[in-house]
């Protein structure tokens, strides 16, 4: 995997399933994180080739849940993201996933309490060794790239005196987000920061924090010094953020989004999740179209209220012929 002079699609929870990073891939996302797991979950899952779809299912054993699915479209783009406060636990986890993806990245930023209060996530930052650990374990058992996402430290000198361990560890890339962990999204992304970071380090730095134009991607590279600027809401209000010649109707966004869902049988929490995202961010949930999102229970549901019968129809034909040939 090639970190210079890439657009990243941030990792973001219930949003990046493999529907939104082949809608983002295709608007011009150059790399694609999937949402974070944790590893314990992925030790309960098997690997499963799945024929209908074609595509690789990683799922709970003894059950049909599917905790991530890739196809081989973007294997050569996705970036598999990882919550552990474990090194060997860690490297289990990723060798379950190791085939399928371009690079397997440990989320060092998330400062929600289930995070913290299993030492991941955020919790990484104040322990530099078990960082060293972790990172050092996975490169030196997995042939291919390993990166991790955190957040800034209380001061800058922290922050690059951190970075500088991790760059020691082999780490391909590190990505940044310009806040703190006590910070709010409102925050503004401290780019500046960011910078610090970046004279700082040798190796690939993603910036993130703030982007929500494309106009955006070409500012924090020359405000950061970054190669890779990564976006997450700014994506996930419209995916074709990433695309050179202009944003689309968030209309139209929506309908590839579900005409997505539908042929890759996405989850339907997952699926409604990003759409009510979508809409609390345009619209309102207290809306006509929010409340039909809302109480949506199948993909069939969603499909009628965004007039994709026939696509889904059409779909689940193919599907059931591909099923019976086999
Ligand atoms: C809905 C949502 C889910 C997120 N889930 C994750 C996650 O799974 N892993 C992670 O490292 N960051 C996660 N984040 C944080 C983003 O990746 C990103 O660092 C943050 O939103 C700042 O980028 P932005 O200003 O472009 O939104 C999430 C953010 C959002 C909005």
């Amino acid at each position: 995997m090639d970190y210079r002079d890439k657009l990243v699609l941030a990792p973001m929870v219930r949003v990046g399933t493999l529907p939104f990073r082949l809608l983002a891939a295709e608007y011009g996302a150059d790399i694609t994180y999937g949402e974070e797991i944790i590893d314990h979950k992925l030790l309960k899952c098997e690997r499963r080739i799945n024929d209908v779809l074609r595509c690789t299912d990683i799922v709970e054993k003894g059950t049909e849940s599917v905790v991530f699915r890739t196809c081989p479209e973007e294997r050569n783009k996705v970036v598999f993201q990882m919550g552990t406060s474990d090194a060997v636990r860690a490297l289990k986890a990723a060798q379950l996933v190791c085939k399928d993806v371009a690079a397997v990245d440990i989320n060092m930023g998330c400062p929600k309490s289930f995070s913290l209060s299993g030492g991941m996530g955020a919790a990484l930052l104040t322990k530099p060794e078990l960082i060293q650990d972790i990172l050092t374990t996975l490169k030196r058992n997995l042939h291919m790239p390993v990166t991790c996402k955190i957040r800034l430290l209380k001061s800058s000198r922290d922050t690059v005196e951190l970075a500088q361990r991790i760059e020691k560890t082999g780490v391909s890339a590190l990505a940044v987000h310009g806040r703190r962990v006590a910070d709010r999204p409102r925050d503004p992304a401290k780019w500046n920061e960011i910078a610090d970071v970046v004279a700082a380090l040798s190796i690939p730095v993603i910036a993130n924090g703030d982007v929500f134009e494309f106009e955006d991607f070409e500012r924090m590279k020359v405000a950061t010094g970054a190669s890779c600027v990564m976006v997450a809401r700014g994506a996930l209000w419209n995916a074709s953020i990433f695309s050179p010649t202009g944003k689309l109707p968030w209309e139209d966004v929506k309908r590839e989004y579900i005409r997505k869902s539908i042929l890759w049988d996405n989850d339907i929490k997952s699926t409604k999740q990003t759409l009510k995202e979508m809409i609390m961010h345009y619209s309102c949930l207290e809306f006509p179209e929010g409340k039909a999102v809302t109480k949506a229970e199948t993909l069939a549901d969603l499909a009628q209220l965004y007039g994709q019968e026939q696509y889904y129809e059409y779909v689940k034909l193919n599907q059931l012929s591909s099923t019976r040939s086999r």
